[in-house]
């Protein structure tokens, strides 16, 4: 027996990679000094996984944006626009856009908070080993073998790389990207080639796409992808790595039949794998890379449910090894580095270096069959907040029309009504004034005063601009998450517990650990402040319970709708108190709902009925003249459009720029009635969109909304854009509103 991981944090422990991409970004630094930088991370951490003792040791974890991005560079599906340029600056391009050319999409990574950019490809592209021998996973194999470490090259499988592609625009009818397959295929062959003549042992494919369900074609890919790469004269020995949930029976039957060496398994997503395997008559010839360590969640192992994991496993299979469920990517690198954890939460957990070690001692326990102590896990129980939901009575509104009669009254809007999302920019005096309060350079006053003056200036803008309905702009807030769960009992927040959400954006998902209870009130003294300096209405801005689950490390000794609803019932008081102190409107983001839908058909039933009783719960306790609006994005909105209805928010923003307001009429289709604020452009990008496009955008939403229904605003919020671009893009976002009004 031996121990591995799928992967690891590349952005490093203080987030070196971050800061030097964006100094090279902004020019100040040059590629030498960023790819210098990036040979010292992929080194240390190389190092430190060997000393850590573990078995054996992943590479190419490491990525300047996104590993999927790395992949399509690698076979080469470069989109024709990109052509022109080359190397990091075609790289960084194609995820970012420049001034001229628009950016890949970039969307949700299964069912995780980090983002991948979406492959686009076309039926003629022809797929090749781009770079040959110098291939990324061939050139990170052999710098750690010159360090003396041999490594195992993690890539993205042939099928899921496929499955998370989309046809390029203008592909003919019924092209799909996995009808290039076979194409994909070879260059894999020729990669595993390569890296079996570099002299790698292993190479690991990660196939998460196995984890959701399959059609006959699907699998048939599967069989034909491995039967030839399995086939392969002189290859390494293949991994091929499922997580992110129980693999699918059908999966595991045709990966048993070929000659692929060893199957990574997931025993900590679900609870049915061990079934999923027995059932298929056990892996009499595979090693099993055991996944008994959460690798995306915080909470220490129990080693009696590893044991009895690995015990059973025994029976079934070949050989086993320790792992992880996943790449290490989705948690924090060092608890170490947060001495000011409460120590009885801190007691129950363990960040990516702690996982390592808790590998490795798992590993000898087994061995030496002296089992280890289970964490001492106490979750705080309040008795109050659980009596409350017990009864708590109806969680429904007054019907929709009795609703917008009262808000309408209330509030007075035009058709066509103007607004924002929440945050305007973050600048770096922002974060100074947060960052020297938190040093105790400023006292709270000062910093209370600087955040004030935020708010006045955005107040300000918004006035000068026309917008409708302002909102204060969020300055507060480090992020949507974690500034909430720095208020809340039963949470926790991190110093430098940062994880890659995309690119070099990162977040600090707060651990929620016990009971959830709101001992103050979290939002209301800037809404009120906010309000309190202009005649507008002023739109509270709160984010909801899915999303606080989603963007946090989640307690998982019990069930998520009920964690879900303690979230609930404290933003339920929340939006009581901003409605006392004369907010009219509160918003209330829900950009995660879709990110929580299960990969499997059969779960999503009951995901979606507790997602939509915790957010009535959260709103319903409002009079009918408070307006309630909720925010979603950063999704493909398909499989969930008749939730979005469900939710029967007062107005949904959601977005849709980039998709050309296509969901507007699915929405209408689903039966949403209520008032809808389809995206008019990206905030993605720092390009200025035209009045045109945004006019264009508004007629093309008004085929399938009034205009008494139909609001006008961006994507989403605007933090990581500058003032510049910010001003310019809603400036003419005000004046395309108001053609379209003039000329209707
Ligand atoms: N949790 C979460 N998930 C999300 C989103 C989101 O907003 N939140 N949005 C979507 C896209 N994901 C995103 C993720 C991160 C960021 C982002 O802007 N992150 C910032 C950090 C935000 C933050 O926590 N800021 C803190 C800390 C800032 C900081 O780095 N401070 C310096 C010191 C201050 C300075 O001199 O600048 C330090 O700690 O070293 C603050 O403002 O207080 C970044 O990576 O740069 C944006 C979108 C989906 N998932
Ligand atoms: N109110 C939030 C903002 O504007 C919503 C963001 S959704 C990722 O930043
Ligand atoms: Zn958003």
């Amino acid at each position: 027996m031996t121990t591995t991981i799928l992967g690891y944090p590349r952005i490093g422990a203080h987030r070196e990679l971050k800061f030097v991409t964006e100094e090279y970004w902004a020019g100040r630094v040059g590629e030498e000094e960023l790819q210098s930088t990036a040979s010292t991370l992929r080194r240390a951490v190389w190092t430190e996984l060997r000393d850590s003792g573990l078995g054996t040791i992943p590479s190419n974890t490491f990525s300047f944006y996104d590993h999927v991005l790395d992949t399509s560079v690698m076979v080469d599906a470069v989109p024709d626009r990109y052509r022109a340029l080359s190397g990091l600056e075609r790289y960084f391009a194609m995820a970012r856009g420049t001034a001229d050319i628009p950016a890949l999409e970039m969307t949700k990574w299964f069912d995780t908070n980090y983002h991948y950019i979406v492959p686009e490809l076309s039926l003629d592209a022809r797929l090749r080993l781009a770079d040959g021998a110098q291939a990324k996973p061939v050139a990170e194999y052999l710098e750690a073998k010159t360090l003396g470490v041999e490594t195992r090259p993690v890539l993205v499988g042939p099928l899921t790389y496929l499955l998370l592609a989309k046809a390029a625009p203008g592909s003919p009818e019924g092209f799909v990207p996995l009808d290039l397959l076979g194409a994909l295929v070879e260059v894999y062959a020729e990669l595993l080639e390569r890296l079996a003549g570099a002299g790698a042992q292993w190479v690991q494919l990660d196939e998460p796409a196995l984890a959701g369900d399959l059609g006959a074609r699907e699998v048939e890919a599967l069989e034909r992808a491995y039967r030839r790469l399995g086939g392969l004269s002189s290859r390494p020995k293949i991994l091929l790595a499922t997580y992110f949930g129980t693999v699918a029976a059908e999966a595991l039957k045709v990966v048993a039949s070929t000659a692929v060496e060893a199957i990574g398994l997931d025993f900590v997503t679900r609870p049915d794998t061990l079934e999923v395997v027995a059932s298929a008559g056990g892996l009499p010839h595979k090693t099993v890379v055991a996944g008994v360590v959460d690798g995306r969640n915080v909470w220490r192992t129990d080693p009696a449910r590893a044991r009895s994991t690995y015990a059973v496993l025994l029976g079934l299979v070949g050989q086993v090894q320790l792992s992880t469920s996943c790449s290490l990517l989705h948690v924090p690198v060092d608890l170490d580095s947060e001495p000011a954890l409460d120590p009885a939460v801190r007691a129950r957990l363990a960040f990516a270096r702690q996982k390592v070690t808790e590998l490795v001692a798992l590993d000898a326990e087994l061995r030496s069959d002296a089992p280890q102590a289970a964490p001492a896990s106490a979750a705080g129980v309040d008795a109050e907040v659980r009596a409350r939901l017990e009864a708590l009575g109806d969680i429904q509104r007054a019907d929709r029309r009795t609703r917008s009669a009262a808000q309408q009254a209330k509030l007075g809007l035009p058709d066509l009504a103007t607004t924002t999302i929440g945050s305007f920019p973050q600048t770096a005096r922002i974060r100074r004034a947060r960052a020297d309060h938190k040093a105790g350079r400023i006292d709270d006053a000062a910093y209370t005063e600087a955040m004030r003056a935020e708010i006045g200036q955005v107040i300000r803008l918004q006035e000068d601009l026309g917008l409708d309905v302002l909102v204060h702009g969020e300055p507060e807030r480090n992020d949507m998450v974690q500034y909430f769960a720095e208020q809340l009992s039963g949470y926790a927040a991190t110093d430098h517990g940062w994880v890659q959400s995309y690119g070099t954006r990162c977040v600090r998902p707060p651990i929620l650990h016990g009971d959830v209870s709101r001992p103050e009130p979290m939002t209301v003294k800037w809404a009120a402040y906010a309000q309190s300096l202009t005649a507008k209405p002023v739109k509270g801005m709160l984010t909801g319970p899915v999303t606080m689950l989603a963007w946090s490390f989640v307690r998982d000794d019990q069930p998520l709708p009920e964690t879900a609803r303690q979230v609930a019932l404290a933003l339920r008081d929340e939006i009581a108190d901003l409605e006392a102190a004369g907010i009219g409107i509160v918003q209330v983001d829900e950009p995660a709902l879709r990110e929580l839908l299960p990969p499997r058909r059969a779960d999503q039933d009951a995901y979606l009925a507790w997602a939509v009783a915790a957010f009535r719960l959260a709103t319903s306790g409002v009079a009918i003249s408070t307006q309630i609006h909720t925010h979603m994005c950063y999704s493909e909105f398909g499989e969930i459009i008749t939730t979005i209805a469900d939710l029967d928010a007062d107005v949904t923003s959601v977005e849709a720029a980039r998709s050309h307001m296509e969901l507007v009429a699915d929405l209408r289709e689903a039966g949403y009635a209520n008032g809808l604020g389809p995206g008019v452009y990206d905030i993605h990008s720092p390009r200025v969109p035209t009045v045109e496009e945004m006019e264009a955008n508004l007629r093309r939403a008004l085929k399938a909304v009034p205009a008494d229904r139909l609001w006008v605003n961006p994507d989403c919020g605007l933090k990581t854009r500058g003032y510049a671009e910010t001003e310019a893009a809603l400036a003419n976002m005000v004046a395309a509103a108001r053609n379209v009004r003039a000329t209707r």
